[in-house]
C-alpha cells in the first residue's frame, strides 16, 4: 500500500534528517515509527503526508507518487491545529466539498464516533485539550482517508486521555480498518497500538529494525509479553543501560 524506497532526507544547511530508508505498509496495517529524538521521524512523516517534497528517493501510496497528491491521506499533529474562529463543527468540515447540510450530518456523525457528541457549536477555546485532539482526528477523517498519519498525536495530553485516546483509535481501526502510520517516541504507546514498528535511531536516523508485535487485540497493557517486547525495543534503541542504572539505584 505505502512504498517508501530510499527515501531520504538532507536540508538545505546540508544537514543530513536520516538515511536512506526504505519500508512497505500492508492495506490496514498500523505502523508505529518510534525513535529517539532527533533520529528524523517527523520529518520522514511530513515527506509521506506531502508536506515537504525535499527528498530523495520514492514515496508513493498505491503506486500514485506522493510528489503527484496525497488525497488519500488524513493527517493529525501533535498539536489539534484548530481555528480558533470556527466552530468545532465548521473546523471538522472545513476543506469539504460538498453540499451543505451533507456536510454538516458527516461531521456531526464523526463527532459521534469520537466521542464529542453535543460539542458541534462550540468554539476551540471551549475545549479541553483530549477534546481538541478528538476534534482533529475527526478533521482528519473527514474526508475518508486510506491512510491516517499521526505525528505524536497524545503527547502533549495527560497519561489518562492520552490512554483514552489511544483505545479511541483502536476503536475506529476496528469500525473502518483505516491504515494508520504513526510517529512517537513513547513505548508503550507504540506496543498498545501497532501491528509494527519500525525503530529508529542515531543522528542522522537509521532504520534499525522492523519489529512485528504479535499480540491480540484489545491488548493488556502491562502483561508480560508486552514487557518481553519492551525489553528488546529497548535493547535496540541501546537505552537498556539507562534502566539498569536506574534498577541499581
Ligand atoms: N528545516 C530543517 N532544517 C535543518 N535541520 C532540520 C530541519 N528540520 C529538522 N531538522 C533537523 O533534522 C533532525 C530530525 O528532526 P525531526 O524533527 O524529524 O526529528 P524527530 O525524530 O521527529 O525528533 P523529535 O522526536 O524530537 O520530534 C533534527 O536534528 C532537526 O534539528
Amino acid at each position: 500500500m505505502l512504498a517508501v524506497q530510499k527515501v531520504s532526507r538532507t536540508f538545505d544547511n546540508g544537514y543530513k534528517a536520516f538515511k536512506p530508508v526504505s519500508f512497505h505498509t500492508e492495506q490496514s496495517e498500523i505502523v508505529g515509527i518510534l525513535g529517539t529524538s532527533g533520529c528524523g521521524k517527523s520529518t520522514l512523516l511530513r515527506a509521506i503526508a506531502g508536506l515537504d517534497l525535499g527528498f530523495d528517493g520514492e514515496i508513493s501510496f498505491q503506486e500514485q507518487s506522493v510528489r503527484s497528491g496525497t488525497e488519500h491521506t488524513g493527517v493529525v499533529f501533535q498539536e489539534p491545529r484548530l481555528m480558533p474562529w470556527l466552530t468545532v463543527i465548521d473546523n471538522v468540515v472545513f476543506g469539504l466539498k460538498g453540499n451543505k447540510q451533507e456536510k454538516r450530518e458527516k461531521g456531526a456523525r464523526l463527532l459521534r464516533a469520537v466521542g464529542l457528541k453535543d460539542t458541534e457549536k462550540l468554539y476551540p477555546r471551549e475545549l479541553s485539550g483530549g477534546m481538541a485532539q478528538r476534534a482533529a482526528i475527526a478533521r482528519a477523517l473527514v474526508t475518508n482517508p486510506q491512510l491516517l498519519l499521526l505525528d505524536e498525536p497524545f503527547s502533549a495530553l495527560d497519561a489518562f486521555t492520552k490512554m483514552q485516546l489511544q483505545e479511541l483509535l483502536i476503536d475506529l481501526w476496528e469500525t473502518n480498518h483505516t491504515s494508520m502510520l504513526i510517529v512517537t517516541h513513547d513505548i508503550d504507546e507504540a506496543l498498545f497500538l501497532c501491528d509494527r514498528v519500525l525503530i529508529f535511531r542515531d543522528q542522522p536516523g537509521v532504520l534499525f529494525k522492523d519489529l512485528k508485535i504479535d499480540l491480540q487485540r484489545p491488548r493488556e497493557r502491562g502483561s508480560l509479553e508486552m514487557a518481553e517486547y519492551k525489553r528488546e525495543i529497548l535493547q535496540s534503541l541501546d537505552l537498556n543501560h539507562d534502566v539498569h542504572v536506574k534498577s541499581a539505584i
